[in-house]
């Protein structure tokens, strides 16, 4: 199977398992038992994602290993698992089968984040081909980049329908939404933040899910972030399932990304669950992002 098209099987396959997704969030609210890698508590909705995600694209011809921030460790496809050898050409997906989860008791937006990567996992974000998100909100969206143009499907019944192509982010940005408690945010961010914030072409969007937050981004233009804290220099958001695919499309549609002094795209990553700082968005926005923070975190 060529590239492109186990690309567009995954594409298909994220959104057809979107309405089971979405169905599956009632009377999934509840915490259960036990962490995730990343040592957060687990929805029975992030589980119930990640176990539909996980066996639907594994059954894809092409894709050899699935990980999720959900599970400790990268499975392999039973074709590999079974030769023990890598099949060789075949693709890598890291997926946050729920991002923002934390929305869900409160009934607000969130979604699911995929990144395709051309390499064994973790990879870096150099290796990828192809990352995507949907977004549950009042209408379930999908936004792709893959080979550096951005696509906006709207997801009905499972289907994949074009809404806009060739996204680029909007010339005059008016949105931006930084995460993490404002006292833990470093000297640098705080003093960009208020920058940003007396700014009178720039308004607050946040709403606690990345997702969500960088699509407003992807909209209206603008700069998302969730910095290094002093609390958590690294950061939050996590290298492979969120910040690497983020930065792929926002890159993919005119925008840039940083971890402070590079782009996402550019840290090598050590382990599969590393976190990141995320500063997403509007290229002059990130160039000042940089200038104000860059090598002092
Ligand atoms: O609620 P907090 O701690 O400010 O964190 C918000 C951030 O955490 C996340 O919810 C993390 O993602 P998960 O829900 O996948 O763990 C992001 O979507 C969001 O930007
Ligand atoms: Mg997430
Ligand atoms: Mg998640």
């Amino acid at each position: 199977m060529s590239h492109a098209s186990t690309i567009g099987a995954i594409l298909d396959t994220v959104a057809g398992t979107a309405p089971e997704i979405r169905e599956g969030l009632v009377g999934r609210r509840e915490y259960v038992e036990g962490e995730n890698p990343s040592g957060e508590d687990q929805l029975a909705a992030d589980v119930h994602a990640d176990q539909l995600l996980e066996e639907r694209l594994l059954a894809i011809d092409g894709v050899d290993s699935y990980a999720s921030e959900e599970r400790e460790a990268v499975v392999e496809s039973d074709d590999e698992a079974a030769d023990g050898s890598s099949g060789g050409g075949e693709l890598s997906v890291a997926v946050d089968p729920l991002d923002g989860s934390s929305n869900l008791k409160p009934n607000n937006a969130m979604g699911t984040i995929v990144a395709v990567y051309d390499a064994p996992l973790p990879a870096s974000g150099r290796d990828l081909v192809a990352a995507a998100y949907v977004l549950l909100g009042p209408i379930t969206t999908m936004v792709a980049a893959v080979d550096g143009s951005v696509t906006e499907y709207v997801v009905d019944d499972g289907e994949r329908h074009t809404a806009r192509e060739d996204v680029v982010l909007p010339d005059d940005p008016t949105v931006y939404g930084f995460g993490g408690r404002v006292p833990d945010w470093t000297g640098e961010f705080t003093e960009y933040a208020r920058e940003v914030e007396s700014d009178a072409s720039l308004k607050l969007r946040y709403g606690g899910a990345m997702i969500g937050d960088v699509n407003q981004v992807m909209t209206y233009g603008g700069v998302f972030a969730y910095p290094a804290l002093d609390s958590a220099p690294e950061g939050k958001l996590r290298l492979q399932f969120e910040g690497n695919p983020m930065a792929y499309i926002v890159e993919s549609a005119d925008g840039k990304s940083s971890d402070g002094e590079r782009s996402l795209l550019d840290v090598e990553p050590d382990d599969l669950h590393d976190r990141v700082p995320v500063h997403l968005g509007d290229a002059d926005l990130i160039d000042r992002l940089e200038a104000a923070i860059g090598g002092d975190e």
